[in-house]
């Protein structure tokens, strides 16, 4: 191994620029970008892009997720170039940048959410794909609707333990209960092929569920992980979802709040770590062509845990679009 000095300071693959080289610049120095990747500014082409959506105005319960994509950078200094589970370096297959934070509006929820349309059009007219980091859940709603403007109606494969497809709180339509709701009803969803993954905890009342299935959703239930495993869940999404196009939404407190504290309406019996990671890694074979992880708020995590989880769910689902991307 050449002196710290004389090695390059990214690792490189080809025209790729990767994350900052851990054995030339330790992992805990520096400015924190997603996996230390680069910014956007730094590379002429873009595959992948993570971008930041610090906004937290559409909660119902605890605040905080507007510190989510700081968080989930810092908590993701760790994570290696190569992907054994999946045999590929997903940093060297694609292009993948961070593309900061989008600075939106925390006192005007519409504004926010023109915003973030807007930006999440523009960031698709210079990468193929986009992985948004929240922020709440409000913020899928116009990501989808930057996705559906270019993909046409999507498939949503939904991680969450809420249905998330209520309809208002205290008057308000856009709240991160309701986007799933607003996106069927603008028509932004592929309604054959949507299902939420990790449903549990109370609800309003039974008419959620049969609403739910009038907007196009099928549930696989936290519950049904004992009785069918990883690879029955994974059966049931591939079967829903086939060749489509498809948007991963991952609410992260569709973990359970063993595995994922620090979120803003945590519900107990939720999937473990391991497995929400071995499911979105399976996403290899899907036609993936975006994806948020929202939900984090770090006053309520401890020694990263939620952060480290969310991390390593976007770098499997980078690996799951390194090998579609496979020549
Ligand atoms: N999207 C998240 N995390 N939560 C929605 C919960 C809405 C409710 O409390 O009814
Ligand atoms: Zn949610
Ligand atoms: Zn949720």
């Amino acid at each position: 191994m050449p002196a710290a000095e004389s090695r390059p300071l990214r690792v490189l693959s080809g025209s790729r620029v990767g994350p900052v080289d851990a054995g030339a610049v330790p992992r805990f120095a520096g400015p924190a970008t997603f996996a230390r990747l680069p910014r956007i500014d730094e590379v002429s082409d873009v595959d992948v892009a993570v971008m930041g959506v610090p906004f937290d105005s559409g909660v119902s319960y605890r605040p905080g997720a507007r510190f989510g994509p700081a968080h989930v950078r810092e908590s993701s200094r760790l994570l290696r170039p190569y992907n054994p589970a999946l045999d590929v370096e997903p940093f060297g297959r694609l292009q993948v940048v961070d593309a900061g934070d989008l600075a939106v509006n925390p006192f005007f929820l519409d504004d926010a959410i023109t915003a973030i349309e807007r930006g999440a059009h523009g960031m698709l007219e210079r990468a193929d794909r986009l992985l948004t980091v929240g922020g709440d859940h409000t913020i899928a709603l116009p990501v989808l609707r930057a996705m559906a403007h270019r993909h046409g109606p999507i498939a949503v494969v939904h991680f969450d333990a809420h249905l998330d497809t209520w309809d208002s709180y205290f008057g308000a339509a856009y709240t991160h209960g309701t986007p799933f709701r607003r996106a069927a009803e603008e028509g932004l969803l592929d309604g054959s092929g949507c299902l939420h993954v990790g449903t549990r905890g109370p609800l309003y009342s039974s008419k959620d569920l049969t609403d739910d299935v009038e907007l196009g959703f099928q549930i696989v239930h936290s519950h049904e992980m004992d009785d069918i495993g990883v690879r029955g869940v994974i059966e049931r999404i591939v079967e829903r979802v086939r060749d489509r196009p498809v948007y991963v939404s991952v609410d992260i407190d569709v973990l359970d709040p063993a595995f994922a504290p620090g979120t803003g309406t945590p519900e107990a019996g939720g999937l473990t770590s391991r497995e929400l990671l071995a499911i979105l890694r399976s996403f290899a074979g899907l036609n993936l062509v975006g994806g948020d992880i929202v939900e984090v708020a770090p006053a309520y995590d401890h020694a990263e845990i939620t952060g480290i989880a969310a991390a390593h769910a976007g770098y499997e689902l980078l690996s799951a679009m390194a090998v579609i991307g496979r020549p």
